[in-house]
Formats: C-alpha cells, sequence, structure tokens
C-alpha cells in the first residue's frame, strides 16, 4: 500500500472528540408524563440527544419533579409575573438560549407563543398535540372528539408556527375511539401513543432526519403529506426496538 499523504505516526495518538450530544429543552405546564417518555428514551440512548434544561410556567407542575429526580435542570418561569405575552416570550427566550439548545419539545405547555418567539426558534421546535390534526386544533380534544361521535382519534407532532396547532405535521397515531369511552379513557389511550411517537419524532430530528423545509416537514428530504407519517402501534413498537439495535 502506498505511503499516506502524512507522516504515517500523525494519527497514531489521535483521539476523535465526543460528538456534542444534541441539546434539548422541554417546556412542560402540567404532568410531565410524555417529558418522562422523553426521559425514559434518554436513559436508553434512543433520544438522540440530551435534555438539558425543562422550563415550566406553572410552579406546581408535576413535571418538574420528575426533571428533578433525573437530574435535569428544572426552571419556574410563572407567566402570571409578566404584564403581557410578549414579555413573557421574551424572557423565556431569555432562559432557554442560556442552554443552546438544538431543539425546543413542548411537552403540554399551555401557552399560546408569540410569533416573536416562534420566529425565534422556527423550524427547531416540535409539540405534541392530542389530535389527528388538523381536526380539533385548540384545548379540550378529547370532549370535542366524543361529543361529535367521532370513530378515530389521537395525536401528533408537529413542527410550531405561528398558527396554533397549524404547523405541518410531521408523525401521527391514531387510536379507535369506542361506545365506552369517556374522557379520560380516552385521554389515557391517546396518551399510550403520545409517549411512544414524541420520542421517536425528536429522534428522527436530532438525528437530521426530520426536517421543516419552508411550509413542509421532510424525512430524509421528502416532503411529507400535511397530516405527516402515520404510525401504528406495531411500527412504533419496532422503531423503538431498532432505536435499540442501532
Ligand atoms: N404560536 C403557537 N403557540 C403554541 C402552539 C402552536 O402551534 N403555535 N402549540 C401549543 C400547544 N397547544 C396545543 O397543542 C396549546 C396550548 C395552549 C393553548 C391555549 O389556549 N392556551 C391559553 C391558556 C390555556 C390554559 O392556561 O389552560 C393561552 O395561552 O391563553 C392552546 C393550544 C403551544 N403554543
Ligand atoms: N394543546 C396542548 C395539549 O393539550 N397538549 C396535551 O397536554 C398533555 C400533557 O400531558 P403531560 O404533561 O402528561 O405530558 C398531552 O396529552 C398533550 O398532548
Amino acid at each position: 500500500m502506498s505511503e499516506p499523504g502524512y507522516p504515517s505516526d500523525t494519527l497514531k495518538d489521535f483521539t476523535p472528540e465526543p460528538a456534542e450530544a444534541r441539546r434539548v429543552v422541554v417546556l412542560i405546564s402540567g404532568s410531565g408524563s410524555n417529558l418522562q417518555a422523553l426521559i425514559d428514551a434518554q436513559a436508553h440512548d434512543e433520544l438522540g440527544g440530551e435534555i438539558v434544561a425543562v422550563i415550566s410556567n406553572q410552579a406546581d407542575a408535576y413535571g418538574l419533579k420528575r426533571a428533578r429526580d433525573a437530574g435535569i435542570d428544572a426552571v419556574v418561569l410563572p407567566h402570571r409575573e409578566y404584564d403581557s405575552r410578549e414579555a413573557y416570550d421574551g424572557a423565556l427566550i431569555k432562559v432557554i438560549e442560556r442552554h443552546e439548545p438544538d431543539l425546543i419539545v413542548l411537552a403540554g405547555f399551555m401557552r399560546i407563543l408569540t410569533p416573536r418567539f416562534v420566529n425565534r426558534f422556527l423550524g427547531r421546535m416540535l409539540n405534541i398535540h392530542p389530535s389527528l390534526l388538523p381536526a380539533y386544533q385548540g384545548l379540550h380534544t378529547h370532549a370535542r372528539a366524543l361529543s361529535d361521535g367521532v370513530a378515530e382519534h389521537g395525536c401528533s407532532v408537529h413542527f410550531v408556527t405561528e398558527e396554533l396547532d397549524g404547523g405541518p405535521v410531521a408523525l401521527q397515531a391514531e387510536v379507535a375511539i369506542t361506545p365506552e369511552d369517556t374522557e379520560e379513557s380516552l385521554k389515557a389511550k391517546v396518551q399510550a401513543r403520545e409517549h411512544l411517537i414524541f420520542p421517536i419524532a425528536v429522534c428522527w430530528y436530532l438525528e437530521g432526519r426530520l426536517r421543516l423545509e419552508g411550509d413542509a416537514a421532510t424525512m430524509d428530504g421528502t416532503p411529507l403529506p400535511p397530516t405527516g407519517m402515520r404510525l401504528s402501534h406495531a411500527d412504533a413498537a419496532e422503531e423503538l426496538d431498532e432505536e435499540i439495535d442501532d
């Protein structure tokens, strides 16, 4: 074999720097079961990055305990202490940027974000929404689906844009509604699916596979349909196993 173009001992002691872990900041307002799913995925090396901070607008959010128990910086930024939505979002931007995130994740964060905030992080902010978007944007999605008597419901991971729950959808999972379902039972079924698809979507983003390109979500460079990819329960379980095997 011909001699290399460098003194052969150049790389003798070369130790590549470990790739910087991609950094995730998670915003919450409540229980944090989706945050816990992300923490658990990280613990199994299935997240593709590190949750470096959790920020809540509610001081009594149980998700703050989940963060602290996992050794993650947990910050309370109460929106009621600010005179306007714009002032709050300005303070929130500063707290977030101190952690230098690659991705901001809204995991049950119950504040409508201003255009200034959204555009500061456009393309690197994902939300989990408890419906099959574009159906049931906004709040009280389970009660509305039950009231309408629809047979199918579910959850969506989408990029956050100025339009409330209107951003390009990356990933969805469906659940069947039965006549016996209550708001509580339906919420439990939907959240079980949320806990599967949210870590997968976050991991795909951090791996650089899922992106926002213009007005479309793309996967490996291919634009996704308006309702994103639909992941069955079996697919999601297999994907997680594959994440373990990778
Ligand atoms: N500009 C955007 N902001 C937010 C988005 C978004 O897509 N664009 N997603 C939401 C998450 N969300 C549903 O998934 C949501 C959260 C909160 C509300 C809402 O009406 N909030 C009220 C307060 C409600 C409360 O405190 O219980 C408000 O902010 O006045 C609707 C949808 C996150 N933000
Ligand atoms: N419109 C926003 C919204 O309703 N988000 C929903 O809040 C719940 C938070 O649960 P968690 O705190 O246990 O993750 C989740 O089910 C999420 O889809």
